[in-house]
C-alpha cells in the first residue's frame, strides 16, 4: 500500500504545543474580526500538509478537466459517427469514454479522501489547542464567561470549521476551476453560442440575490432562537432540582414552547426560502437550454456557423455543469463566512493571555508552612475587597477565618493558592514572596478540602487517586481508611471501584466531604485549606468527619473557613473579618473577651444549636 494511503494522521501532543506557542508569538499583530488574518492561521495548520493539499489540487484540476471532457466525447460521436452513420472508430471512443469517468471517479475519490484526512488532521490539532489552552487559562478569564458559551466554541464553532474544511474547500476549488474551463471550450467552440449561454447568468445572480437576501435574515434568527432555546434546555436540566422544589414545571414548559415556536417560525421561512434556489436554478436551466436547442439549431441550419449537433449537445450539457459551480459558489460562499467567524471565536480564546508565572518564578521543593499576609490588598473588579491585610501563620498552626457572608474570606484563600494576582502587597511563603515561585509547584504542596469538592465521573479509587496519581492502591486505601471513608467504600456494591455520576452523583455529601479528605491525605500536603460544609450533615457523619480532618491537619498549616462552634474553637487562632478587613484576631478565649463580633457570632450559634 503506497504511503499516501496508510493512515499518517497520527499527532503528537508536545508537537502541537510546540506550534501553538509559535503561533502564539506570531499572533501580537493580529485583531479579532480579522478576516484575512484568520484565513492566514488556519493556512498556518494547513500548509503543515502542504505536499498533500499540491495533491488535492492536481485530482481537483484532474476531475474538472475530466468532467468536461466526458460531453465533450459524446459531442464527437454524435458529430462523428452517429450523424455520419460510420460507426467504425466508434468501439474505441467509447472505450476512452468509460476510462475517462472511472478516472473521474478516481480523481474524486482521491481528491475526498486527501482533503478529509488534512481537514480531519487539522481540526484536531486546533481542538487540542484550545483545550490545552483552556486547562491554562487564569481563573479570572472564566468569571467573567458563561461555560456554556466556552463549550459552544469548543463544540459548534469547531464544527462549523471541520465541516467547511472537509467540503467546502473542495468544492469551492473545483467550482471555479469547472467554471474556468468550461468557459474556455465553450469559447473555443462557438463564441456566439457561449454569449447566448451567458444570457442566463445575470437572471441567476438576480434570483438568488433576492432570495439569499431573505434566506440570510432567516437563517440568523434561526441559530440566534437555537441558541437561545438551548442555553434554556441546559438551564433548567441543570436547576432540575430548583425547578421541581418551586414547582416550576408549568411556566418552564409555557416559556419553553414560545421559544421552541419562534425558532420553528423562523426555520419554516429560512427553509422555505432556500428550498426556492434550486427550484429557480431548475427552470433557468431548462430555460437556457431552450435558448440553446433553439439558437443552436438555427445556427447549425448555416454551415457557415460552425455549429454542428454534436456541439448542442456539448453546450447543452455545459450549460447543466456550469451552473451548478456557481450555485456551489454562492452556496460555500456563505458557510465559509460562517466557518470563518467560528475559527475567530476559537482563535479568540486561544489568543488569551495564559496563567503564566512571573518572570524568574523557580519551583520549590520543600514548603515548611509558615504563611504571612503583607499588606495585602485585592479587588476582583473595581470595588475593593481585601483591604491592606496582615496576617502571619506559623507553620504546623490552625487558623479559622469567620465573618459575614461577602467578607472576603474565600478570597483570601483564593489569593494564597495563587488563583489571583494581589493588587498591592505581598503573601510569603518561608519568608519568599509566591510571586518568585513556580505556580504549579506551589499548588501541588497544598490540600484543598473544599465545600464544592468537584468528584469526577469515574471510580472511587480513581477519584481519591486524583491526589496524587502515582499512589499505589495500598496507598489510596490507607488514605481512605485515615478519612474514615474505607467502611462505607467497603459497602458499596463495587467497593473502590464502584463508579460514580457526574460530579459524585450517587453518594451524599458527608461521603462526598470524606472522600476528598482521603484525596487531600494522599496528596500530602504542606499546606491544607478547609472550606467547611454548610449543609447540615448528620452528627455521627459530622463526628467522622471531624475525626478524619483532625488526623488530615496534623503538622500542616490549616486555613479554615469556618461554620460551626466546635471547628473554631478548635483552631489556634481566629480571624474575624469584615468588610475586607481583619477587624478581629485572637484565641477563642481572647475573642470571647473581647465581647466584639465574634462573641456575638458564638452566642448566636450556640443559640441555634441548644
Ligand atoms: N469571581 C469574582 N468576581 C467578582 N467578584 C467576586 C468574585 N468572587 C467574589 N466576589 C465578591 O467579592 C466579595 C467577597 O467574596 P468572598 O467569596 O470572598 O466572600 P466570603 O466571605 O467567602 O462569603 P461567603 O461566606 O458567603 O462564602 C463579595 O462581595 C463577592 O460578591
Amino acid at each position: 500500500m503506497s504511503n499516501w494511503l496508510k493512515e499518517p494522521f497520527q499527532y503528537d501532543r508536545i508537537d502541537i504545543e510546540q506550534k501553538h506557542q509559535n503561533l502564539q508569538s506570531q499572533r501580537k499583530d493580529k485583531t479579532a474580526k480579522d478576516w484575512k488574518g484568520t484565513l492566514l492561521r488556519i493556512w498556518s495548520y494547513l500548509s503543515v500538509y502542504r505536499f498533500k493539499m499540491f495533491l488535492v489540487v492536481v485530482m481537483a484540476v484532474l476531475s474538472s478537466s475530466l468532467s468536461l471532457l466526458g460531453p465533450f466525447l459524446v459531442g464527437m460521436a454524435i458529430d462523428d459517427y452517429f450523424i455520419t452513420q460510420s460507426l467504425e472508430g466508434l468501439p474505441s471512443l467509447l472505450v476512452v469514454l468509460a476510462v475517462t469517468y472511472v478516472l473521474l471517479s478516481l480523481a474524486t475519490w482521491f481528491q475526498n479522501y486527501w482533503m478529509i484526512g488534512i481537514s480531519q488532521q487539522t481540526v484536531q490539532e486546533i481542538r487540542t489547542t484550545l483545550f490545552l489552552h483552556i486547562q491554562r487559562l487564569p481563573l479570572a478569564y472564566f468569571d467573567k464567561r458563561q461555560h456554556g458559551e466556552l463549550m459552544s466554541r469548543m463544540t459548534n464553532d469547531m464544527e462549523n470549521v471541520s465541516n467547511t474544511l472537509n467540503s467546502s474547500i473542495i468544492q469551492l476549488l473545483s467550482s471555479a476551476i469547472t467554471f474556468i474551463g468550461i468557459l474556455a471550450v465553450m469559447l473555443w467552440l462557438s463564441p456566439l453560442l457561449t454569449a447566448v449561454t451567458l444570457m442566463v447568468i445575470p437572471l441567476m445572480v438576480i434570483g438568488m440575490k433576492w432570495i439569499t437576501k431573505r434566506t440570510s435574515i432567516f437563517f440568523k434568527e434561526q441559530q440566534r432562537h437555537l441558541g437561545e432555546l438551548n442555553g434554556y434546555i441546559e438551564e433548567t436540566i441543570a436547576g432540575q432540582a430548583m425547578v421541581k422544589t418551586f414547582s416550576r414545571e408549568e411556566p418552564i414548559i409555557r416559556d419553553f414552547e414560545v421559544r421552541n415556536s419562534k425558532l420553528r417560525t423562523a426555520g419554516f421561512w429560512a427553509q422555505t426560502y432556500s428550498g426556492f434556489i434550486p427550484k429557480l436554478m431548475n427552470v433557468l436551466n431548462n430555460a437556457s437550454f431552450a435558448v440553446i436547442a433553439g439558437v443552436g439549431g438555427l445556427l447549425a441550419l448555416n454551415p457557415q456557423a460552425g455549429v454542428t449537433v454534436g456541439t448542442i449537445v456539448i453546450f447543452a450539457e455545459y450549460s447543466r455543469q456550469f451552473t451548478r459551480p456557481l450555485n456551489d459558489l454562492a452556496n460555500q460562499f456563505n458557510t465559509l463566512l460562517s466557518a470563518i467567524a467560528g475559527a475567530e471565536r476559537v482563535f479568540e480564546v486561544i489568543d488569551e493571555p495564559l496563567d503564566q508565572d512571573k518572570e524568574g518564578a523557580k519551583p520549590i521543593d520543600h514548603i515548611e508552612g509558615h504563611v504571612q499576609f503583607d499588606r495585602v490588598s485585592f479587588s476582583y473588579d473595581n470595588e475593593l475587597i481585601l483591604n491592606d491585610i496582615n496576617l502571619d501563620v506559623k507553620a504546623g498552626e490552625t487558623v479559622a477565618f469567620v465573618g459575614p457572608t461577602g467578607a472576603g474570606k474565600t478570597t483570601i484563600i483564593n489569593l494564597l493558592s495563587y488563583f489571583y494576582e494581589v493588587n498591592a502587597g505581598r503573601i510569603l511563603i518561608d519568608g519568599q514572596d509566591t510571586k518568585k515561585i513556580q505556580k504549579e509547584s506551589l499548588r501541588t504542596k497544598m490540600g484543598f478540602v473544599l465545600q464544592d469538592s468537584f468528584l469526577f465521573q469515574g471510580s472511587i479509587i480513581e477519584n481519591i487517586r486524583y491526589g496524587r496519581l502515582d499512589a499505589t492502591d495500598e496507598e489510596v486505601i490507607e488514605a481512605a481508611k485515615m478519612a474514615n471513608a474505607h467502611d462505607f467504600i467497603c459497602r458499596m456494591s463495587d467497593g473502590y471501584h464502584t463508579k460514580l455520576k457526574q460530579d459524585g452523583g450517587g453518594i451524599s455529601q458527608g461521603q462526598k466531604q470524606l472522600l476528598s479528605i482521603a484525596r487531600a491525605i494522599l496528596a500530602n500536603p504542606s499546606i491544607l485549606i478547609l472550606d467547611e460544609a454548610t449543609s447540615s450533615i448528620d452528627t455521627i457523619t459530622e463526628m467522622r468527619i471531624q475525626e478524619a480532618l483532625k488526623r488530615l491537619m496534623e503538622g500542616r498549616t490549616s486555613f479554615m473557613i469556618a461554620h460551626r462552634l466546635n471547628t473554631i474553637e478548635q483552631a489556634d487562632r481566629i480571624f474575624v473579618l469584615q468588610e475586607g478587613q481583619i477587624t478581629e484576631s485572637g484565641s477563642h478565649q481572647d475573642l470571647m473577651n473581647q465581647k466584639g463580633f465574634y462573641y456575638g457570632l458564638h452566642q448566636k450559634l450556640e443559640k441555634q444549636t441548644g
